[in-house]
């Protein structure tokens, strides 16, 4: 259950405090994003559609038992999964390079 603020200051220290752990954790997310790509064969293998869905069906449940809004994290995860594919990508692309 959220704090309840009584001016604008505290809703944005606590987004603020949020947002810390947030991008904390995104940077956690995207480093496993990393590893990802070392499993892959090809790009669209990187892309992954069908886990895409898993994932989104999954956190839309989530979202149901943590009282959060489903298609906000819907929009947010697909948004945040996007740029993950790009960052993995890049990654495998890399990989596949010669390192000489
Ligand atoms: C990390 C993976 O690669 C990509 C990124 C995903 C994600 O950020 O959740 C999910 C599927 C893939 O599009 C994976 O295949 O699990």
């Amino acid at each position: 259950m959220a704090v309840t603020c009584t001016t604008l200051e505290q809703v944005r220290e606590n987004i603020d405090r949020l947002d810390r752990q947030i991008v904390a954790l995104l940077a956690e997310r995207g480093s496993f994003v990393s590893q990802a790509a070392g499993f892959k064969k090809d790009s669209d293998g990187v892309k992954a559609p069908q886990r895409v869905e898993q994932v989104i069906s999954k956190v839309r449940d989530l979202a149901q038992t943590l009282d959060a809004n489903p298609d906000v994290t819907e929009q947010v995860y697909r948004a945040m999964i996007g740029a993950f594919i790009q960052q993995e990508l890049a990654e495998h692309a890399a990989l596949a390079q010669p390192t000489t």
